[in-house]
């Protein structure tokens, strides 16, 4: 289980996050965090890698792992950033496998890496440089990295942001599955809403460097919710096949 507790988070004189309270990410879930641009979902998400400074409470199976070194919280998470780093000369395969190499000394990585590659579609791209992939490749490339290392604790930001609507399902299902088998606790930054009620067990919806939502879709996604959120007027509805639907009617 994985619990936020009264965490505020900024950048020098700036406050970006006060207080926040998520309690209870439980292992095979998926929590996404929502909010507009520039709410601090980010900043939340590098916080609980340890990579930004943060105040307040982070425990992990039921230890206090607040004053952890981003090295120490590597062990347990990991982080899957907006965008992979540019001009890196390696292949698909050499950096899922260097992923993986960073923290387990596994005899069969390669094996295990190719593996990953497999499952999320990408097989093909194992022998292609980085730098020669489409953004929606790369995207691919860098959610192999945080999988093939077996997190107990996945972060990713905006993990479908750059796919196509095939992929961006096949990804979500991916990543669902591999949650509910190992006992992950998955939380994802997407701007996705339908995306979101489909695939994610709880919602975190942030507004104002605060929470002003938490909950199961049906429960923390309300008209009030979208409207003090993002600003907008919107509905939220359910399809011949009984998911939710979010509806965007006007902007303020
Ligand atoms: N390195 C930085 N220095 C100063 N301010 C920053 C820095 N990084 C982010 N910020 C500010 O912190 C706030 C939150 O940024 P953050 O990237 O966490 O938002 P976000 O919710 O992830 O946004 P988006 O949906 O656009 O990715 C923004 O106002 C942003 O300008």
């Amino acid at each position: 289980m994985l619990s936020v507790s009264k965490l505020s988070a900024g950048y020098g004189k700036k406050a970006v996050l006060t207080d926040i309270d998520i309690l209870a990410m439980q292992p095979g879930t998926i929590t996404a965090f929502l909010g507009q641009n520039g709410a601090g979902k980010s900043t939340l998400l590098r916080s609980l890698a340890g990579l930004h400074r943060a105040s307040g409470t982070l425990s992990f199976s039921g230890e206090d792992i607040s004053h952890h070194s981003p090295a120490q919280r590597a062990r347990a998470i990991t982080y899957m950033p907006q965008s992979l780093p540019q001009r890196v000369a390696l292949t698909v395969l050499e950096a899922t496998i260097g992923a993986l190499r960073a923290s387990s000394r596994d005899p069969d990585a390669v094996k295990r890496s190719l593996a990953v590659l497999e499952r999320l579609g990408i097989e093909k791209l194992a022998m292609a440089q980085l730098d020669s992939l489409s953004g929606g490749q790369r995207q691919l490339a860098s959610l192999a990295q945080a999988l093939v290392r077996k997190p107990r604790v996945l972060l990713l930001d905006e993990p479908t942001s750059a796919l196509d609507v095939a992929h961006q399902i096949r990804v979500m299902r991916t990543i669902r599955e591999i949650t509910e088998e190992q006992q992950i606790i998955a939380i994802a930054v997407l701007h996705d809403l339908g995306l979101a009620c489909r695939w994610c067990d709880r919602l975190v919806m942030l507004a104002g460097g605060r929470v002003v939502s938490d909950g199961e879709p049906q429960v923390a996604l309300t008209p009030s919710v979208l409207n003090q959120v993002y600003g907008v007027t919107g509905r939220i509805e359910r399809c011949s096949r009984g998911r939710i639907q979010v509806l965007i009617d006007e902007v303020a």
